[in-house]
């Protein structure tokens, strides 16, 4: 949460001349309403699930950049689909830089709501497992959105290079 996908996600894809789909925005538009609405008025067990479902689907659309919401990868019906179906970035933010942006986040993510800073960083350091299973990592401490996606994009060049001289 935070870490930048959904902005760098814009950017990479308007990088890339590819579509751009952010998950959250996807939902949102359904319901009509923002996620930390949607959590309170139709609950978490809901958006899971919508969650799960749109994303199955457009991983199997043509090549676009997808943007997830942070909890998305929690569920391995999700992990599987996106690791077969795609190439998936790691943002990596550090525990400290983290700290420092969750003033920024707060009001809009519905999961950090009503946690003091030490269940906040219980929740951070346990979903790191979960994240350590993809298939590119990227470094966002000290780096602006503009940076990070100039990186993700280059990365994907090289691979490409690589793929089209073998
Ligand atoms: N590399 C960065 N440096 C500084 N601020 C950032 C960076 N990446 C994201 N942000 C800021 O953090 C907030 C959350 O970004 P967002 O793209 O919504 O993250 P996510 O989709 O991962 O939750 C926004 O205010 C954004 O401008
Ligand atoms: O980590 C999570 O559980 C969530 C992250 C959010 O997306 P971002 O990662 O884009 O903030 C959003 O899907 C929802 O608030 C739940
Ligand atoms: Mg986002």
């Amino acid at each position: 949460m935070g870490v930048g996908k959904t902005t760098i996600g814009k950017l990479v894809a308007k990088k890339l001349y590819r579509d751009f789909i952010d998950i959250d925005e996807v939902i949102e538009k359904e319901y009509n309403m923002p996620v930390s609405q949607i959590f309170t008025e139709i609950g978490e067990t809901a958006f899971r699930e919508r969650e799960k479902s749109i994303i199955t689907d457009v991983c199997n659309q043509k090549l676009q950049v997808i943007s997830l919401g942070g909890g998305a990868f929690l569920q391995e019906e999700i992990r599987k689909v996106c690791l077969s179906s795609s190439i998936v970035f790691f943002l990596d933010l550090s525990w400290e830089s983290w700290k420092d942006r969750i003033s920024l986040i707060i009001d809009s993510r519905p999961v950090l709501q009503g946690k003091s800073l030490e269940e906040i960083e219980e929740l951070f350091y346990k979903r790191q497992e979960i994240y350590s299973i993809h298939h590119s990592k990227v470094e966002t401490d000290n780096h602006d959105t503009e940076g990070v996606a100039d990186y993700i994009v280059e990365s994907l060049k090289l691979a490409w290079e690589l793929y089209e001289s073998n």
